[in-house]
């Protein structure tokens, strides 16, 4: 079992935008190790993974990350400094080098000065970007700027990551080694991620959240997601087939 911190804690989390509700409700727990969030298009992971990240606030319900309530301000700060997250589409500087990103990030982050170049280091080994770390961002293919965005989450060792659609953009080998990568991370750290790769929740995640309409439908492990599949259920793998037989419940054969 990997070491646990405060993960979080949301009950009757609503969020939406112009008055139109998009979470609904939502009541989740997240320990350690590593979840992954599946759901249909729109069915609000983006939102949920913003609010987690505290870059939008709750319109209300209660929210705890860290074991701290971030409606005190304080409070938010001091998560702020131990979150890492890689948004669906991250800003940057295009003339920024990507060891200069990164460490630019560390510092957003207040890693002290005199660990930011180990960290920095670290963070682009990790992503295996080593080679191009002086590299302008723009001209960086989409996978390895994909990587730069994880490697500025995980810059400041974070005690909660997360990362929406992280293996978009990535080839086959990196998403085998980011796999890796979730697995050692989540051993110190809660990640939550989201994607619709259920391969990727197949090899990495300890924990299956299904999102459907803003609300939680499912969780539980791979395994027993995989153990929800009929013999009708469509699909070429066991998960993919108890996943697809969640979502299509109550229909018959
Ligand atoms: N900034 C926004 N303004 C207005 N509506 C939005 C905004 N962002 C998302 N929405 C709407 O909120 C709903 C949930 O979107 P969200 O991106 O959270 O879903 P998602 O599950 O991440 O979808 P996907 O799998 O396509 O990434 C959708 O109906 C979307 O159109």
């Amino acid at each position: 079992m990997p070491r646990t911190p405060l993960g979080l804690e949301a009950r009757n989390l609503v969020q939406g935008y112009h008055g139109r509700p998009v979470l609904d409700g939502l009541t989740l727990e997240a320990g350690g190790g590593v979840l992954g969030l599946l759901g249909p298009n729109g069915a609000g992971k983006t939102t949920l993974l913003k609010t987690l990240a505290t870059t939008l606030p709750p319109r209300s319900g209660d929210l705890r990350i860290l074991g701290r309530d971030i409606s005190d301000r304080q409070a938010l700060r001091a998560v702020r400094r131990r979150l890492g997250y890689l948004p669906q589409e991250f800003g940057y500087f295009p003339s920024f080098t990507v060891y200069d990103f990164v460490r630019y990030c560390a510092w957003l982050r207040e890693v002290p000065t005199s660990d930011i170049h180990a960290a920095v280091t670290t963070a682009i080994e990790r992503v295996r970007l080593t080679d191009v770390r002086h590299r302008k961002l723009k001209h960086l293919s989409g996978g390895m700027l994909q990587r730069c965005g994880i490697a500025q989450a995980i810059v400041a060792d974070p005690d909660l990551i997360i990362f929406d659609e992280p293996t978009v953009g990535l080839d086959p080998q990196q998403r085998l080694e980011f796999r890796d990568l979730l697995r050692d991370i989540g051993q110190r750290a809660a990640v939550i991620f989201s994607t619709h790769l259920i391969e990727d929740i197949a090899a990495a995640a300890d924990t299956v959240v299904v999102l459907t309409a803003g609300t939680v439908l499912y969780t539980g492990t791979p395994d027993e997601l995989s153990q929800l599949a009929a013999p009708c259920s469509r699909g070429d793998t066991a998960i993919e087939r108890g996943y697809m037989e969640l979502l299509t419940r109550g229909l018959t054969c």
